[in-house]
């Protein structure tokens, strides 16, 4: 059954709907994945909907202590339906849609995240992707059912890129038949792992695992690390939270470090690798990178979560567009709706053609994950290095173009976009951490760039590669393509927007109306256009160069560029009748680079004249051997000082035109390098990671351990509704 209508709608948003070209049902079957999800869905909703307890002050307006014990009461209640909801089902692709609904739905109860984001996000994945099944059949129904709360620690202070450069030890005694965890450094502290600071009772760790004097590299481990009754943390643990932070607020991301800490011998995750009792390493994966598996399938996730919130801030801006009015275009008239402006749809159309985009990948991608996650099942690790650059690639690029897009749609929405009741900040707080975490953009840029490489180079020796590369092989001519670094983006681009463009036309093919097509068309060729437009450098298939040319013919193509030149095609050009042309002295542009040079021109001269009476003073007293340069920001204070005091002394016998335009000078000297050098300017930078002294890591715990929730061990929200939740009381 449809939502009903709502009665009291504007006006304008009615005219709007009531103007579309097709049926809303249909496209929300397609997007839902057919109409029993959308009835299921709705089903979801309006039980929670009904169920949830809504925010009576809102979110934003609470301390920072209220808004995690709001969020833990909430999550709580949440996740109370959801266990319930699960418990009910039966078939593996039910439970798929049913987590992704409570997902979605958990939305409109957190601005912010709730603290089990990494609960469900990357413990549960973690214990399906790295146990054996024997721990499997142990842990997963304790975490499915809540009975445990855990995380994720990976990232230390020190290292979160590179994983290799975890410091975290865990060491294998063979006598008691335990690891003992420990942190030997400061940097090693294990920092950001969501729900760590105060909800997790376990966890899973990364640690360099030691067994019989030598290092095997990372493993995973899962570990308690609060006693499940008073909830405080276990002896040989420090753990906290980790500090105020742009979003993730409610997530109570912490900090966590051992001492001499001990977990019995099958606390190692040991799908990939196991230590027997006696401490002898065996390694049963087939390949190398299998402990990094839950990385890769959150950033396959994370496709559909950019889909998701850039749906969400572009239906914001969307609306908010037709409801607004603003100017006057003629006199006398109403103000046109800002969703009128073309300017204001450029803003916009281009989000909402992205959000289809990334679901259409989303999808597909999801579906590569499962079919290599099935041949992986069979010993069969062939397709893992193609479905780690593919899903870091497009990990980066949506996270990337994701909060962009946002910033867009808040810069659509005005000042009121501004407003965090409009909700889109928080949801650009949001995704731009998504470009940083599970891999930071660049280095998962770089991760594919390797994979490119590797793969060209194996298409240089002629042999076979798979089909989502196979254009490279069709690109050998060296006229359509090149290997630069812009090569292989382009490239890569070219497999995202075939893709997307390939998926969409498949799912809109079987079933849906000529009206759906015809949009669905249209958001497929915008973003095609747009991105095209936005890279046209990188689509260039030659260099387009008259001096780069293959032949070396530079001269003569010179020549016939120049005669093809329209101001060519007629001897005489109509100017030379009419008006003449401007000086290129006219162009702002010019002036800027000239008037800054005779500004400067003037202060040196100022500069030199006062420097000369004082460098026998200071060189005799420092020694000039002894006289370091001096840095730039000084030698700029002396210019700006010497140029302005003396300025004014030679100024004042001069004509008071010419007095005037010195004194411009001065003022522009001063203006340009004040905007050039803004962030030098800025002394008080308040930063844990700019301190003159570099104590970065020092700062970010000493910092941490002000923060008020570290101040109670045990937080009372944890009394009051997460042990009775836990212990099946509420
Ligand atoms: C890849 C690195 C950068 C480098 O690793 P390194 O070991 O040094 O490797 P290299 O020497 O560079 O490369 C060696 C070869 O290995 C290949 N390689 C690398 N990685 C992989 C891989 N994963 N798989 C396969 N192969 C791999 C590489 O290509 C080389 O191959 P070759 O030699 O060229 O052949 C790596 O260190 C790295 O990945 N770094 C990034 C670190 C990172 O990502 N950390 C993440 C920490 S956790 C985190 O950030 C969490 C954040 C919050 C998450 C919130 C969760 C949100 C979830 C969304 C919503 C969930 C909803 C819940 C749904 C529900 O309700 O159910
Ligand atoms: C909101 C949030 C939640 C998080 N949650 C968790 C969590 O639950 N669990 C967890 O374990 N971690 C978590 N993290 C940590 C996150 O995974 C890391 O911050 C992320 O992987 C980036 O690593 P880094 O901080 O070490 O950055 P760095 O690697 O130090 O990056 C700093 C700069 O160096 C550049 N750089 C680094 N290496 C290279 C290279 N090889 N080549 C070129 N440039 C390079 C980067 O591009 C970047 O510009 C979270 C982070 C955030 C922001």
């Amino acid at each position: 059954m449809r939502n009903k209508p709502i009665a009291n709608v504007n006006a304008d948003l009615l005219k709007e709907r009531k103007n579309c070209s097709f049926d809303i049902e249909e496209l929300t079957n397609l997007i839902d994945g057919g109409k029993n999800q959308t009835a299921r869905r709705r089903e979801i909703e309006n039980m929670l909907l009904k169920n949830m307890p809504f925010d009576i002050i809102p979110e934003e307006c609470l301390s920072a202590k209220e808004k995690y014990e709001n969020a833990v009461r909430k999550s709580v209640a949440l996740n109370k339906i959801g266990v319930e909801l699960v418990s009910q089902v039966t078939k593996a692709k039910e439970l798929s849609d049913l987590t992704l609904t409570l997902r979605r739905v958990s939305d409109a109860y957190f601005r912010e995240v709730t603290p089990f984001l990494l609960h469900l996000g990357m413990f549960i994945p973690t214990i399906l992707g790295q146990c054996s099944d024997e721990q499997v059949a142990h842990w997963l129904p304790l975490a499915m059912q809540l009975k445990i709360i855990g995380t994720y620690a990976q990232t230390e202070l020190g290292h979160g890129t590179f994983i290799r450069g975890l410091e975290t030890t865990a060491t294998y005694d063979e006598r008691t038949e335990e690891f003992v965890l420990n942190s030997p450094t400061l940097s090693s502290s294990k920092w950001w792992a969501g729900g760590l600071g105060k909800t997790a009772n376990h966890c899973i760790v990364v640690a360099q695992l030691y067994t019989k004097g030598e290092c095997y590299g990372t493993h995973p481990f899962i570990v308690q690390i609060r006693d499940m009754d008073t909830h405080m943390p276990l002896k040989g643990l420090k753990v906290g939270e980790i500090g105020p932070r742009l979003g993730f607020q409610t997530a109570d991301n912490g900090f966590l470090v051992f001492d001499n800490f001990r977990i019995p011998r099958d606390s190692l995750m040991m799908k990939h690798a196991k230590v027997l009792k006696d401490g002898t390493y065996v390694k049963i994966a087939r390949h190398s990178k299998l402990t990094y598996g839950t990385m890769i399938f959150v950033r396959v996730l994370l496709v559909s979560e950019m889909a998701f919130n850039l749906s969400k801030a572009v239906t914001i801006a969307v609306r908010y567009s037709a409801v607004r009015r603003q100017s006057e275009l003629k006199p006398n008239e109403p103000e046109p709706q800002v969703l009128d402006y073309l300017t204001q749809q450029h803003k916009l159309f281009i989000s909402i053609s992205t959000v289809y985009a990334f679901q259409f990948t989303s999808n597909w991608l999801m579906k590569t994950y499962h079919t290599v996650q099935a041949n992986m099942k069979h010993g069969n690790t062939d397709a893992l290095p193609e479905l780690h650059a593919l899903s870091s690639c497009l990990k980066a690029i949506c996270t990337s173009d994701c909060s962009a897009a946002i910033e867009q749609c808040r810069f659509a929405c005005g000042g009121h976009g501004y407003m965090i009741s409009s909700n889109l900040p928080s949801l650009y707080a949001f995704t731009t951490a998504t470009r940083t975490y599970e891999g930071d953009y660049t280095v998962l840029l770089l991760q594919t760039a390797r994979f490119l490489v590797k793969t060209w180079e194996q298409v240089e020796l002629g042999n076979a590669v798979t089909p989502m590369v196979a254009y490279l092989a069709r690109h050998q001519n060296r006229e359509a393509w090149d290997e630069s670094p812009e090569g292989i983006i382009r490239a890569f681009e070219a497999i995202a927007a075939g893709v997307y463009q390939t998926e969409s036309v498949r799912s809109v093919s079987f079933g849906q109306s000529d009206a759906i097509k015809d949009v669905m068309k249209q958001l497929s060729d915008l973003y095609l256009l747009y991105w095209s437009l936005e890279r046209t450098g990188d689509l260039l298939t030659t260099l387009k160069s008259t001096l780069g040319s293959y032949d070396g013919r530079v001269y003569e193509r010179l020549m016939e560029e120049a005669l093809k030149s329209p101001l060519n095609q007629e001897p005489v050009n109509e100017s030379f009748h009419n008006e003449p042309e401007p000086q290129v002295m006219d162009f702002v542009s010019q002036q800027h680079k000239l008037f800054i040079g005779i500004a400067s021109y003037y202060s040196y001269s100022m500069t030199a004249l006062w420097l000369w009476d004082i460098l026998t003073k200071v060189t005799s007293e420092l020694g000039v051997g002894k006289t370091d340069r001096l840095p730039e920001s000084h030698g700029r204070a002396v210019f700006m000082s010497v140029f302005n005091s003396e300025m004014e002394k030679s100024v004042s016998s001069l004509s008071a035109p010419l007095q005037a335009v010195l004194r411009q000078l001065v003022e522009l000297y001063l203006y340009y390098w004040t905007l050039e050098k803004r962030g030098d300017l800025l002394l008080v930078l308040q930063s844990t990671l700019g301190s003159y002294d570099g104590r970065v890591y020092e700062r970010l715990m000493e910092e941490a351990l002000k923060n008020p929730p570290n101040k109670e061990p045990v937080n009372e929200s944890f009394h009051k509704y997460l042990k009775p939740f836990i212990q099946g009381k509420l």
